[in-house]
This record gives structure tokens, C-alpha cells and sequence, in this order.
């Protein structure tokens, strides 16, 4: 008989396979859903195949048990292994393909391509000219020249108009001086620039006779291409271990008056000419398009990373039996319980609609980029940036939250490296912070709020964009039973009341004789708060949106399943803004309730056929406890025994310290 879910092997664990037994869906039909189509899902399982017959491409030991010194070279080596079998491995023009193989084969610990290819080609190919292309761009792409971007400094990394690395235009002799004039502006915390770059994207005050013009990116090249050596007026490094990330070298940088010719200016949309004349960009926020688009596959990444844990934390429960329900001459598997269901179905949910709504935003990026690469048209900016803040702040908060939920949610083993749980949230929590901070990003689409509501309260609603359209729509009162799109209605009433509440408070401030920065700050805890309900509202508009263009019958069904669960959990934990006013009855809140709880019996048959839908391999997966084969017991102690502490038998430090502190008590 064909099984739905394709994880089914012999012998593995009896508990796990009962569960894959009872899929509604094909896993694989599941999976295209997931990745967008079927020739990428099963591209993806073929290389993770590929992948698996090179020896000399697995990790040589469990990375949990390697120091940052060996994380490092345990990294580079991969890599220079996969350089040689990349064209064999994969479509090398096919980022999916190429994404999916750095995952598999370098893992998530970072490495030193990790913000080559996700930060510093793409801004060349968002801010080079053309000659720069020429110039720059393949070399790049061929890997002659390894890069990164370096923005953030020791002092400053939100405000980036008081970045103080100054790049200062010198006619005479046509040159850039990049200088580091104090310790607070050297850089800091570049991905990949410590060691292993050998240029870097930096962003620097634009100087010309004596005024600022901003920060402004600039091509530089920090080491010698033969010897690796930095370049004399370079000062570069690690900046040491991290909460995660330990195989890659996030670094420090500073310029003593180092010149660069006047052509690294990146100058696709804004220029110095010869004389020092500037030319200014069509769009003042023009040189963030490297940030914005690591913003716009923040969302479909971060769900990775959760589905990466619930693939842990729901296999574990499947066959970790503890506990009584009603025969109590049999235990439970822990995935009975409502609690533990509660604690990890809605996650599920959540990371299926982050990785649809990051597809949404990834699309939006390519179609801002073609337009201004092809005909100079910024229009979508402002919107995308509004978007993208929100989002890439709401995701990754809700990320680390579940991935904490279910290191929990795996008792004691979580808390072991062997579940890998722990690496994968420092890794997934990084998010809060780079890429701007997330209350920073927050007030960030909260601006654009504040400015959607004035269009709206001066009769200019017409001006929406079709994302905040609802901010001017009137109030009816809502029946959640007639489906998806009650919920929509009920979301966007409190979502558009706050968005209402917190302009109001502010402008009121204002009113009262605040300056427009203090009432900013008085107002700014209710900002965020209106920025995060609008953030879950658009998530909630795509999940419905992508659950509808589903042609497969029972993966729709199954996905429908999560869309309810995810709809009564999402109002449920906002509800409180609509019983405020009395919008919402108490009948409703009792009838979210329910519908939760029975959605919660109906996903628990494939609970694991949809996190197998992801198809992380076991060596993606780096989990001792979230292997496919579930035979964790096993698992974890050829793992324990496998520590560099289980050598010997007897420790030096227990020969030397420990015996003869016992010793001495005896006497
Ligand atoms: C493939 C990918 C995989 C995923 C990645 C995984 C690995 C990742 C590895 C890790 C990689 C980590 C890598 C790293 O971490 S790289 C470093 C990342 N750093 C940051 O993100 C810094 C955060 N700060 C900022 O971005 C800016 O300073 C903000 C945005 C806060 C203010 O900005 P600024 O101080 O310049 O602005 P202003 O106050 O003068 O004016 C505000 C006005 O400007 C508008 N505005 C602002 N910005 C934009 C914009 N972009 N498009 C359109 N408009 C924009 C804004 O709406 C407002 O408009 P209005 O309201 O006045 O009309
Ligand atoms: C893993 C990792 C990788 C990184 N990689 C790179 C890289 O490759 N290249 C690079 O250039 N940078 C990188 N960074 C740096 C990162 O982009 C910055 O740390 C980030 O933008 C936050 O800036 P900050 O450190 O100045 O935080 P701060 O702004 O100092 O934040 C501290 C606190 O101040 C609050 N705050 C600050 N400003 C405001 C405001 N206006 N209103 C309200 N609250 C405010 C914040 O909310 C936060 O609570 C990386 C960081 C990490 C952690």
C-alpha cells in the first residue's frame, strides 16, 4: 500500500510510523505547497540525496560538540568541499536550489559566504551601476572576491543618520577617504567580516567640502587578494563568541584616512562627480534596498526555523509516552495532551502562514527592484518598508516564542544541544535585533499608520493604499460562523480602533503643547501595538489567500484545519481590544474558544505528516531527539556517549582538583 506520508521507512519507530499512518494528504503534495512548487520540493529532496553520498560533505563531529575555533574551520572546509561539487549538485542559478543546499550541507551556525551572497551581491545589484557590474559583479558571483555589509558601528546601529565612518571626497586626486574618527564608530557586527572577507559593502557619511550628505554605500576592498593580509589603514576582526552563530566571524573595522577612488562610491542612483557636484538618488532611502530585501525573506526564513523546531518538538511527542488518559494500564504519547497540542499545533499554523506571507514579500522586493533597476520607479517603497518593518518584527518575536515553546514542549531533552532547540532560537532570535531592531522597525509601520489614519480623518481616504483601506472602513457588527472572512472583519475592526486609538492619543499630545517627538515617545507603547495588529492582520489575509489557491483536495483540507486553528488563536490573543468596547460579546469569545479547541482534535491525526511536510533531513535537522526514524532513546545515548568527556573514564581535573579534595576530607 502507498503511504500519504512518504516518511514511512522499516524500522523505524512503531509510535512515529502509527502517526504517519493516519495522514489525510500526500507529504510530498504537502511539501510543494510549502516551497511554492513541486519541481523546487522535490529538487530538494533529490539534493539532500545527492548531498547525503558525499562523506567528506557531513559535519565531521555533532557541531555541539566543537568550539568556535573548529566551528569556523569546520565551516570553510564545507565549503570548499561543496565549491567543488556545486555544479553538480545543483542548478547554480536556481536560489532556491542554492538556499536549500547552503541549509542542508553548512547548517544555520554561520559561515564565511553567509552574508555574501544575502547581503553584499545583492546590494551591489541594488546600488552598482553598470560599469560597476561589470567590474564587480562577477567577480562576486564567481567567488573570486568574498564580501559583506558593513553598516553597523560600535555606537550606533538603528539611527543609522549618526553612523560616523566619514568617507570624504577629495577632487584633487578624485578619492574617497574613509576614516574611523572615533572607537564608537568602528564597525560592528558585520557577518563574515572579521575573517573572512576580503571586501566589504561599508555605509559611510558622505563628505563633500565640509557637508554631510548621509550614509551612502561604498565598494572597499580591506585585504590583499594574494596574502589575506588586511590592507595598511585597516584595522579588522572577530568580535568574538555569540548567543548563537559561533561558526561565522561577525567582525570590527576601522579606517585610518584609508582612500578609495571616487568610482566605489555605489552609484547606481546617486553619484559625486569629478568637481564634487552630487547628484542626488530618485528616493532619499534609496541605499537601505539590501536591507529591505533581507527584510522581505525574513518571514519565509524565520518560519523555516520554527518549522525546523516543531519538526523536533512533534516527533518527540509522538513517541514519548508518559502519563495516563483514561486506561491507566497504558501510557500516553505526550502529543495527547491538550496542553502539549495547544503548546505546539498554533506554532505550526504560524510557521505555515509566515512562509506564505514571505513568499507574498519576496515577490513584492523582485517586482520594487525590477521596477527601479528598469525604469527608476520608487513608488513601492515606502509601502514594502512599512510591510517589511512590521513583519519582519511580528515574525521573528512569534518565532522565538514557539521555539521556546517547543524546547519546552520536549521536557528535559530540550533542554539538551542534542535536541539542537537551543541553537536554533539563538539563531532565530538574532532576527529581534538585526535588520533593525525590532521596536525600532515597529514605530517604523507605525508612521505609516499614524499618516493612513490623517489621509482618512481629512477626507482623503481615497489615497489608501489597498493595505490599510480598512482603516476607513465602517464598523459592523461581526458572525464569526460564516468563515474566514468574519474573522478578517472582526481583526480588522481591532486593528483599525487601535491604529484610530493611538493617533488620536498622539495627536492630542500634541494638541496639549508636546513637541511632535514627545508625543511620539508618549504614544510610542500604543504604536506598537496598532503596528503588530495590522502586521498579524495582512499574515492572516495571506494565509486565507494561499489556503484558497490550493487545488489539491486533501492538503487543502488539512491546511484548512491549521487556517481555523490559527484565525480563533489569533483573535483569541487580541480579543481583549474588541471586548474593550463591547464590539465583541462574550458568546463569541466562548464560541473562539471551542472552535480552537475542536481544531486542535481535528490536526492531531497529522500533527506529524505536516511537520514531515517540510522534509528537513536528518542532517538539516541536526537533532539527535528530532530524527526521522524516532528512536530517540537510542539516539541520545550513542550521542552522550560520543562526548569528548566520555573519553576517559577518569578526568585530569578530577585527578588533579577533585581526588585530592576528597582525600584531604578522609583525614
Ligand atoms: C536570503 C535571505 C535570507 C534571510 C536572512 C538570514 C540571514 C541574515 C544574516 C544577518 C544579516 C543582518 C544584516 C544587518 O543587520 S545589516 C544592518 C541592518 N541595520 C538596520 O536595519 C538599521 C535599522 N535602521 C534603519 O533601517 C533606519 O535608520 C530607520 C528605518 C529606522 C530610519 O531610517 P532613517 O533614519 O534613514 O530615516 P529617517 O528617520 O531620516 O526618515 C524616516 C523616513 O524614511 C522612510 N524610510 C526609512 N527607511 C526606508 C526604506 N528602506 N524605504 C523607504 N522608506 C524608508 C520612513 O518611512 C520615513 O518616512 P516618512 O514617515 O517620513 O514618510
Ligand atoms: C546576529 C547579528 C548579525 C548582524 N549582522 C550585521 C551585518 O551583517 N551588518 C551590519 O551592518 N550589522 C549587523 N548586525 C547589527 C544589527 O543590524 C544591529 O545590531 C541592529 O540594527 C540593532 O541596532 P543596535 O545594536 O544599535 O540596537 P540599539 O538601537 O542600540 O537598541 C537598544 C535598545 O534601544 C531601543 N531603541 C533604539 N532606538 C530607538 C528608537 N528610536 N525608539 C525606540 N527605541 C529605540 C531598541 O528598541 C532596543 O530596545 C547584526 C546583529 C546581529 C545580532
Amino acid at each position: 500500500m502507498a503511504f500519504l506520508n512518504k516518511e514511512i521507512r522499516d524500522g523505524d519507530n512503531q509510535d512515529l510510523t502509527e502517526e504517519r499512518r493516519t495522514a489525510t494528504f500526500d507529504t510530498d503534495k504537502m511539501a510543494e505547497v510549502i516551497y511554492g512548487s513541486e519541481k523546487l520540493a522535490r529538487r530538494r529532496r533529490e539534493i539532500s540525496h545527492a548531498v547525503s553520498r558525499i562523506p567528506e560533505l557531513a559535519d565531521s563531529r555533532p557541531l555541539p560538540f566543537l568550539d568556535r575555533f573548529e566551528k569556523v574551520t569546520e565551516g570553510t572546509r564545507k565549503l570548499s568541499v561543496l565549491d567543488r561539487h556545486l555544479a553538480e549538485l545543483i542548478d547554480v542559478n536556481d536560489n532556491g536550489e542554492a538556499l536549500h543546499l547552503y541549509h542542508e550541507v553548512m547548517g544555520m551556525e554561520g559561515h564565511p559566504l553567509a552574508l555574501h551572497e544575502v547581503m553584499f551581491v545583492p546590494a551591489l545589484i541594488g546600488q552598482a551601476s553598470d560599469e560597476q557590474y561589470e567590474k564587480w559583479l562577477g567577480r562576486a558571483k564567481r567567488r573570486e572576491i568574498i564580501g559583506c555589509y558593513a553598516q553597523t558601528e560600535l555606537g550606533h546601529g538603528s539611527n543609522l543618520r549618526k553612523l560616523e565612518t566619514t568617507a570624504t571626497y577629495t577632487p584633487s586626486t578624485q578619492e574617497f577617504i574613509l576614516h574611523t574618527p572615533t572607537i564608537t564608530a568602528l564597525k560592528w557586527w558585520p557577518g563574515a567580516l572579521g575573517k573572512s572577507s576580503n571586501y566589504a559593502v561599508v555605509v559611510a557619511d558622505l563628505i563633500i567640502k565640509d557637508k554631510s550628505y548621509g550614509p551612502h554605500p561604498f565598494i572597499v576592498q580591506l585585504r590583499d587578494e594574494k596574502t589575506h593580509q588586511p590592507l595598511p589603514g585597516i584595522t579588522v576582526g572577530d568580535i568574538g563568541p555569540k548567543m548563537a552563530f559561533n561558526g561565522g566571524d561577525n567582525g570590527y573595522l576601522g579606517f585610518d584616512n584609508f582612500r578609495i577612488p571616487r568610482e566605489n562610491l555605489l552609484n547606481r542612483h546617486s553619484r559625486v562627480e569629478a568637481d564634487g557636484t552630487y547628484v542626488r538618488p530618485p528616493h532619499a532611502k534609496i541605499g537601505h534596498s539590501a536591507m529591505i530585501r533581507v527584510r522581505s525573506h525574513m518571514a519565509t526564513g524565520q518560519g523555516w526555523l520554527l518549522g525546523h523546531a516543531l519538526t523536533i518538538a512533534i516527533r518527540y511527542s509522538a513517541v514519548r509516552i508518559q502519563g495516563f488518559l483514561e486506561d491507566k494500564s497504558h501510557e500516553v504519547k505526550v502529543l495527547d495532551y491538550q496542553t502539549q497540542q495547544h503548546r505546539l499545533f498554533p506554532a505550526i499554523a504560524r510557521a505555515y502562514a509566515f512562509i506564505f506571507c514571505g513568499f507574498e514579500t519576496i515577490r513584492l522586493y523582485d517586482q520594487l527592484i525590477l521596477d527601479m533597476n528598469s525604469n527608476g520607479n520608487t513608488s513601492g517603497m515606502a509601502d514594502l518598508h512599512a510591510l517589511t518593518s512590521g513583519l519582519k518584527s511580528v515574525v521573528t518575536h512569534f518565532v522565538g516564542q514557539g521555539i521556546e515553546q517547543a524546547r519546552m514542549a520536549c521536557g528535559g531533552h530540550g533542554y539538551s544541544m542534542a535536541s539542537y532547540i537551543s541553537e536554533i532560537y539563538g539563531v532565530a532570535i538574532g532576527g529581534c535585533t538585526y535588520e533593525g531592531e525590532n521596536m525600532v522597525m515597529l514605530l517604523q509601520l507605525a508612521r505609516y499608520l499614524v499618516k493612513s489614519v490623517e489621509l482618512v480623518k481629512s477626507g482623503k481616504a481615497n489615497q489608501l493604499g489597498p493595505m490599510v483601506a480598512y482603516l476607513a472602513v465602517a464598523d459592523h457588527k461581526v458572525n464569526l460562523a460564516t468563515g474566514p472572512d468574519s474573522y478578517v472583519k472582526m481583526f480588522q475592526y481591532i486593528s483599525k480602533r487601535q491604529s484610530w486609538k493611538a493617533t488620536e492619543k498622539f495627536l492630542k499630545f500634541m494638541e496639549n503643547g508636546d513637541s511632535r517627538d514627545v508625543a511620539w515617545n508618549k504614544t510610542a507603547v500604543e504604536l506598537t501595538r496598532a503596528s503588530r495588529l495590522h502586521t498579524r492582520l495582512y499574515i492572516m489575509e495571506t494565509f486565507i489567500r494561499r489556503v484558497e489557491s490550493v487545488t489539491d483536495i486533501p492538503v487543502k483540507s488539512a491546511l484548512t484545519d491549521l487556517l481555523n486553528l490559527h484565525l480563533n488563536y489569533e483573535l483569541l490573543d487580541v480579543a481583549s481590544y474588541a471586548l474593550e468596547d463591547g464590539f465583541m460579546s462574550s458568546n463569541q469569545m466562548d464560541f473562539i474558544k471551542n472552535q480552537l479547541y475542536s481544531s486542535l482534535e481535528k490536526i492531531r491525526p497529522n500533527a506529524v505528516s505536516l511537520v514531515d511536510s517540510f522534509q528537513f533531513s536528518d542532517m538539516q535537522l541536526r537533532s539527535v531527539l528530532g530524527r526521522r526514524d524516532g528512536h530517540v532513546y537510542q539516539n541520545l545515548f550513542d550521542w552522550a556517549k560520543s562526548s569528548p568527556l566520555n573519553k576517559t573514564d577518569v578526568l585530569p581535573s578530577v585527578t588533579q582538583y577533585l581526588k585530592p579534595m576528597m582525600e584531604k576530607a578522609k583525614l
